[in-house]
């Protein structure tokens, strides 16, 4: 039985949603660069749900439905005012929320295609709110309702902050929305899909796949770059503080990719955005101390920057809690999440691959007061 160790290289399924061909990124054939430079997230999601891009007027219709589905049920805003706000990480709160989404959907179990899409739109809708609302709330505010008239991305800002945003925020977090949205068989996708592969329902494969992305080695990572940043403090202590990290075999965070050779397509947007949005805020030290990280280590090991790296000063110049940064990348990628469970119910089997027994055998057994 062959064994790739983390299943790497394996081809696990067939799906039309993205590929990364060569170093480059498509969501249903359209290069991700265009689409970064182009789209509003509403697209991204309509595209990546229908693989097609809307027309202005379904486009219109989709973000109407999606901004009257935003509200929650004011059971999980209580439910996220019990927690111990101290403490508990928002991804934890957010994993937690969506779950409970699923104790007030009428439909939860209900397994029509119909059905499943009508509720990938609430979930999709209903995300930012539970994020932003837990951001408040331990921050001792209410939550804010979002603004009918406001775009995914603006909305976002809008209930985080409680003011509108300006339009390069906005021009920032959409583009980082879109950048973010899908990503082949990454971890936290294939997880969705094994979950919802035993005929299980669409919110337990969402809960499922942040509980993927939590980890540091998938979206948690972004929430690290920004704490390895905070800590270096200084761009010139930058390359000392990373030659310690790999001399102590630690992984520097936002580098290095399963799929990637020659650099994450994603990246570039991020670091530009970076750069710019740096300048803005009078800290261009967090973009300069990126560059030289991202420099030393794609030179010294040959690993590239990957789309955590430069995504976490993009969101710290943003305002936006280092903490939040994991949760909004669940905000973006539920919309790929919620495709691939899609795409996994139109043609599913259960997925169960093999394990290489590696442990003991002929063990002959003792009873229990002889061992
Ligand atoms: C959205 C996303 O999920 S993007 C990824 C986000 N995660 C991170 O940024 C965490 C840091 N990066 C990593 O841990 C890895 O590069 C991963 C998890 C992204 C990919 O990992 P894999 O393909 O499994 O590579 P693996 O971890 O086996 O590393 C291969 C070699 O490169 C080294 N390496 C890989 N990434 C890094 C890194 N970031 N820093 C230092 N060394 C690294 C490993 O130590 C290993 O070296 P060795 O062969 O001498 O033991
Ligand atoms: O594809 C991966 O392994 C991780 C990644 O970059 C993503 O999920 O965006």
């Amino acid at each position: 039985m062959s064994n790739p160790k983390g299943l790497e290289g394996i081809v696990a399924t067939e799906s039309s949603i993205s590929s990364i061909i060569d170093d480059k990124l498509t969501y249903v054939g359209y290069d991700i660069d265009d689409l970064a430079e182009n789209s509003s997230f509403e697209e991204i999601i309509y595209l990546l749900w229908n693989q097609k891009l809307p027309t202005k007027s379904e486009l219109d219709s989709f973000k109407q439905e999606l901004a009257d589905n935003m509200n929650v049920p004011q059971e999980i805003i209580d439910h996220l005012k019990s927690y111990d706000l101290k403490t508990v990480h928002p991804m934890a709160a957010v994993r937690t929320a969506v779950s409970m989404l699923g104790l007030y959907d009428e439909e939860a179990d209900v397994m029509e295609e119909d059905a499943n899409r009508r509720k990938a739109l609430r979930l999709q809708a209903k995300i930012p709110t539970i994020v932003t609302a837990f951001a408040r709330i331990r921050k001792g505010e209410e939550p804010v309702s979002p603004k009918n008239d406001l775009g995914f991305a603006a909305n976002f800002l809008y209930m985080l902050k409680g003011k509108d945003p300006v339009d390069i925020e906005v021009e920032a977090f959409n583009k980082a929305l879109v950048l973010h949205a899908d990503h082949e068989l990454n971890a936290s996708t294939f997880t969705a899909r094994v979950c919802v592969a035993t005929l299980s329902d669409v919110y337990s494969g969402v809960t499922a796949a942040i509980g993927a992305l939590k980890g540091p080695l998938h979206g948690g990572a972004n929430e690290r770059v920004m704490k390895m940043l905070t800590e270096i403090g200084d761009e010139d202590q930058a390359i000392d503080y990373i030659k310690e990290k790999l001399a102590n075999k630690e992984k520097i965070m936002g580098m290095g990719h399963r799929v990637y050779q020659n650099g994450d397509p994603r990246a570039k947007h991020l670091r530009e955005m970076s750069k710019q949005l740096t300048e803005i805020t009078g800290e261009s030290k967090w973009y300069n101390m990126s560059v030289k990280i991202e420099d030393y280590i794609t030179s010294e090991k040959g690993l590239p920057a990957n789309v955590d790296f430069y995504s976490a000063s993009v969101y710290h110049s943003l305002g936006i809690d280092h903490d939040l940064f994991t949760p909004i990348f669940a905000v973006s990628r539920v919309s790929g999440w919620l495709a691939h469970i899609l795409e996994q119910f139109a043609n599913n089997r259960l997925i169960r691959p093999r394990a290489e027994y590696v442990g003991p055998s002929k063990q002959a057994y003792t009873p229990i007061n002889e061992r």
